[in-house]
């Protein structure tokens, strides 16, 4: 990311916008922008940990209301909620914090909602190898809040299942039901 070219970008972009980039108050705003966009675009490498399923535990994991924040490819505005990530143990566990990191790894871009979903999903069934894996995302979109339509509040849900919660309607069921459940 060349975020000295960002910078300069932000001026001119601050320019075509009739406002003053050299003025008092705005003189360090195209740096903190491109700072800003360069911390929301860059996620954290991680090591994913995992361990052997030595007690053969066979139900559900689920990390609920992980928070996500991602920027969304059209507007590049913000759009937050929660991220609800589980699977289906097979030969190993994994450490539950790498959840949320999966989760932040694939937020820190510029996304689509149903992307980001899918990429979660995608990511854990390939590198832990689970029995299944589920991922729900509950987001609230700025640029349907601030601008254009102007609808606060609403939230949209996602959903990507992957091998038993996808093929099986009991595995399914409990997935939801768990990600529901008070
Ligand atoms: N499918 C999907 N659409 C998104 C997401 N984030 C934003 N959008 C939508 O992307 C669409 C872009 O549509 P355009 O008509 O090209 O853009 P626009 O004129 O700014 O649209 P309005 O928001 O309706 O004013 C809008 O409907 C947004 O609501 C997302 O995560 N997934
Ligand atoms: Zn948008």
């Amino acid at each position: 990311m060349d975020v000295e070219a960002a910078q300069r970008a932000v001026t001119d972009l601050l320019k075509a916008l009739g406002k003053d980039p050299y003025s008092a108050h705005l003189a360090d705003t195209p740096r903190r922008v491109a700072e800003a966009y360069e911390e929301m675009l860059t996620p954290r490498a991680f090591t994913m940990t995992t361990f052997p399923n030595d007690e053969g535990y066979d139900e559900l994991v689920l990390a609920r209301s992980i928070p996500v924040q991602s920027l969304c490819e059209h507007h590049m505005l913000p759009f937050h909620g929660v991220a609800h990530v589980g699977y289906l143990p097979g030969e190993r566990i994994l450490g539950l914090s790498k959840l949320a990191r999966v989760v932040e790894m694939f937020a820190r871009d510029l996304q689509v909602q149903e992307r980001l979903t899918k990429q979660v999903a995608d990511w854990l069934q390939e590198h832990l190898r689970p029995l299944g894996v589920g991922v729900v995302i509950e987001a609230e979109h700025m640029c349907m809040a601030l601008r254009g339509v102007r609808v606060s509040g609403s939230r949209t849900v996602t959903s990507a299942l992957k091998g038993v919660l996808r093929s099986d309607a009991a595995s399914r069921q409990e997935f939801f039901t768990l990600v529901h459940a008070a």
